[in-house]
């Protein structure tokens, strides 16, 4: 541990005249100039003194005038200083070097009746520095009780006529003796105590067991130099790692000139064995200021006391007290003298640290700790340094140079996945014609029978589709291979920024850079969907004229048609007037012509008359099975959205592409009541109740009641039956309106159909040709037409 050489601090404290010298009308003998600076034995004109507001005579003492001189010190406090005031400003700093692991001391040295034990014990009214410090220690001591545990003892001695006395036991005298550690008192106890009240007791009984006789210059005069010391041992609790310090201080007996005190018999002895340890005390102060090497400590037991105070390990604080009557003049001189000689001598300060009983293991994984925690901060000091680097050297150039190279990596991730989606877009397209153009065989059959708009019929043959949907897949994988190389070099440069200086800056463009890729991603998918339904409207425009055409034929031979391909007219008449994709507004804006399908209202060769009614619903339930079947078919074979592209938008898009088909029929309990009444209808009361809720409760669920009422209104439902039938329906529709089934497509259904109108259509024709009449082949009733979209 590294020792530190420090001086000791000498103060001096002027104090006030006492009534004595005041009535001895004394001249003022110490002025003091400032903090740090007095003036001693003043000019006489500066010795302006009052008493009771009197200015007072000039009274020569017959001693050498007007010496003048100035003497600086650490601090002097004039006779207004308080001992609080001494305490903050120079013995509660040395309670903070004590717990730090310095030992301290404070002595207070003058002539007798100069207020050294004013100062040091004080009063009731008054404490002294003693008291005032020890409470300061208690208190610092408990605030830290939370980090190390503390052992304080305390001892309290005195040397009287150059015997060594515990005033705490009132033994018989000690003996000193010297070890490694300096002088020891053999057979002193140190007196254990755990709190500031019990120190302050015991300092109080050692005082009341001091000795002290009234002389004359001081009623209450000490006789003895009294020693009071705490000893404290300090254990960090965390590291176990232990500390002893002393604090010491130590009140002396009153130099004296055996005149001033008038000493005789004990008195005098006292007073001499006082002067020769003060004397003995003088001497090594002396000495100790000019840097000699032998001290003579051992000249009294107050100096071997003393040793470690003056010339050791400790930080000492020395209070000279002064009167500045002229009463005391020479004792004043010599005790200021004595005081600049102390000023001089330097003490070794060493933090006294105790060998701690910690384990080795302890220590080393606590070093190892530290050195770990030594290298991380180093990183981060490190990585700190650098990061402010890049801000502090912040280069427009080079900054500009790797936007342009982040651009170019880019926009060549852009370019190859706009090539790749794009192929994979004109893919699905070609496969959605050539699908379309199989299923359109028939329509296109019709259309060139009619001649009606035969420039758009698509194309029969299959292998122009075939040829350029395989030069596109062989582009297709060309242009992956490229975007693999495009991300590879996208995965290179990310890396590179992450590197980089500048990296704060760059994370950021590189974000927007991956922004605007999702973002050419989705504008790709956006046209690819928009194209597939410019297809499919086109498509079902051209399906929309076949249809009238096949209607036109069918209407014209309807009584040459078989009895099946009768009914299965009605039903396409009856689908085309129940399902509301012909009807719709949007739809229909495309179409150039509306949708007609005759209405028959009678049979005129005895068949079964018929009225086509809401309740000839073509979903048998076969019927409805084969038309799901359809549905689910056609939807899984047309994946029309980019789904293999790799972001999840194309389920989105497809969603979109698949709203055309949505059915909407409004049904409500007027519908239930005039087919419930109905003798025919009333065979089909299941078939019924199920499209009623299909169409009601999934869509609106509240409608549940309302359909309930209609049918408790009914004569065909009894309770029961009425329940079982809801509860069936309720079943059916929430399996039905599952999201993950598909919606309706009356596409496949039409195109179905007319790919049987063209073969009914063909094989009549042939018939119509081979019987060679010119008679119309059906009736027509115009005004039973209608149109469907209503
Ligand atoms: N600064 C002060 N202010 C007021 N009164 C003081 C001051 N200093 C000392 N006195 C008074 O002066 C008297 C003598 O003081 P004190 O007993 O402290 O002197 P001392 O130096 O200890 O003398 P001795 O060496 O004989 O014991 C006491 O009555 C004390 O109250």
């Amino acid at each position: 541990m590294s020792a530190e050489q420090t001086n000791i601090k000498v103060v001096v404290r002027v104090r006030p005249y006492n009534r004595r010298e005041l009535e001895q009308n004394q001249r003022q003998i110490v002025k003091v100039l400032d903090n740090n600076t007095l003036l001693f034995d003043p000019d006489e004109e500066d010795d302006e003194f009052f008493f009771q507001g009197t200015k007072q005579n000039y009274r020569d003492i017959t001693k050498r005038l007007n010496k003048k001189i100035s003497m600086d010190f650490d601090r002097v406090f004039d006779p207004e200083a308080t001992n609080r005031q001494i305490f903050e400003e120079c013995t509660s700093p040395l309670v903070a070097s004590v717990l730090n692991g310095y030992n301290c001391s404070v002595f207070v040295y003058g002539a007798t009746g100069a207020g050294k034990t004013f100062t040091m014990l004080g009063s009731d009214s008054c404490p002294g520095l003693t008291f005032l410090t020890m409470r300061e220690l208690f208190d610092k001591i408990q605030a830290q009780s939370s980090t190390h545990k503390f052992d304080v003892g305390v001892s309290y001695l005195e040397v009287y006529n150059e015997l060594v006395m515990n005033l705490l036991t009132k033994t018989g005298p000690l003996k000193l003796q010297e070890d490694s550690n300096g002088v020891v008192v053999s057979g002193l106890v140190l007196k254990p105590i755990y709190s500031a009240d019990e120190l302050l007791q015991l300092l109080a009984q050692g005082n009341s067991n001091r000795t002290q006789h009234p002389t004359d210059a001081n009623a209450e005069s000490s006789r003895s130099h009294a020693i009071f010391q705490v000893h404290i041992r300090m254990t960090d609790r965390k590291t176990g790692t232990k500390r002893t310090v002393k604090l010491s201080m130590i009140d002396l007996a009153g130099s004296e000139r055996a005149a001033s005190t008038k000493g005789i018999g004990v008195r005098f002895k006292e007073g001499a064995s006082i002067n020769k340890s003060l004397l003995a005390l003088g001497n090594c102060i002396n000495k100790l200021a000019d840097g000699m090497k032998h001290i003579p400590y051992r000249d009294s037991n107050l100096t071997r006391i003393l040793k470690d105070s003056l010339g050791g390990n400790c930080r000492t604080l020395m209070v000279a007290n002064v009167s500045m009557s002229s009463l005391t003049y020479e004792d004043t001189y010599n005790t200021l003298k004595y005081a600049s000689r102390a000023k001089k001598i330097r003490t070794t300060l060493k933090q006294n640290v105790l060998k701690s009983n910690m384990p080795k293991d302890f220590y080393i994984k606590k070093v190892t700790e530290l050195m770990a925690e030594n290298e991380r901060l180093k990183i981060k000091v490190a990585q700190l340094e650098k990061a402010s680097e890049a801000t502090r050297s912040y280069n427009e150039s080079e900054l500009k140079a790797w936007y342009s190279k982040i651009d170019a990596v880019y926009a060549s991730v852009i370019k190859t996945q706009e090539y790749v989606i794009g192929t994979q877009s004109k893919i699905k397209s070609m496969n959605f014609r050539e699908k379309l153009k199989k299923e359109n065989i028939a329509c296109n059959k019709l259309l060139e029978r009619n001649s009606v708009n035969s420039e758009e019929v698509l194309p029969t043959s299959t292998s122009v589709y075939n040829q350029q949907i395989g030069k596109l897949e062989e582009e297709s994988i060309r242009w992956r291979r490229k975007l693999h190389d495009a991300n590879k070099d996208l995965e290179k440069l990310k890396k590179e920024i992450k590197e980089s200086k500048y990296v704060e800056i760059l994370k950021i463009y590189e974000k927007g850079k991956d922004m605007e890729v999702q973002y050419s991603k989705q504008q790709i998918n956006i046209n690819h969907i928009s194209g597939i339904n410019a297809e499919f409207l086109r498509d079902s425009n051209k399906l929309r004229k076949a249809f009238n055409v096949a209607c036109g034929l069918l209407q014209n031979s309807y009584s040459e048609l078989k009895t099946d391909v009768q009914e299965k007219y009605e039903q396409l008449q009856h689908f085309v007037k129940t399902h509301a994709y012909f009807g719709q507004e949007d739809y229909k804006k495309d179409s150039d012509e509306d949708l007609e399908v005759p209405i028959l209202l009678k049979k005129s060769n005895g068949k079964r008359t018929h009225k086509t009614t809401e309740s000839d619903l073509p979903a048998s339930t076969s019927t409805a099975k084969k038309h799901r079947s359809r549905r689910a078919e056609l939807t899984n074979d047309f994946e029309l959205g980019l789904d293999t592209m790799e972001d999840t938008d194309s389920d989105d898009c497809g969603d979109v592409f698949k709203k055309p088909y949505i059915k909407c029929t409004i049904m409500d309990e007027t519908h239930v009541l005039s087919c419930a009444t109905d003798d025919e209808c009333s065979t089909n009361t299941d078939h019924l109740v199920n499209n009623i809720l299909s169409e009601q409760i999934a869509r609106v669920p509240q409608n549940k009641d309302r359909v309930k009422n209609a049918l408790l209104k009914s004569k065909t439902f009894n309770h029961h039956g009425l329940l079982k039938t809801v509860a069936a329906g309720v079943q059916k529709e929430n399996k039905k309106f599952s999201p993950v089934r598909v919606r309706k497509s009356p596409r496949s259904i039409m195109v179905k159909s007319l790919a049987t109108t063209a073969s009914i259509v063909k094989r009549q024709a042939v018939r119509t040709v081979n019987s060679n009449t010119n008679e119309p082949l059906v009736r027509i009733n115009r005004a039973a037409s209608f149109r469907v979209k209503k």
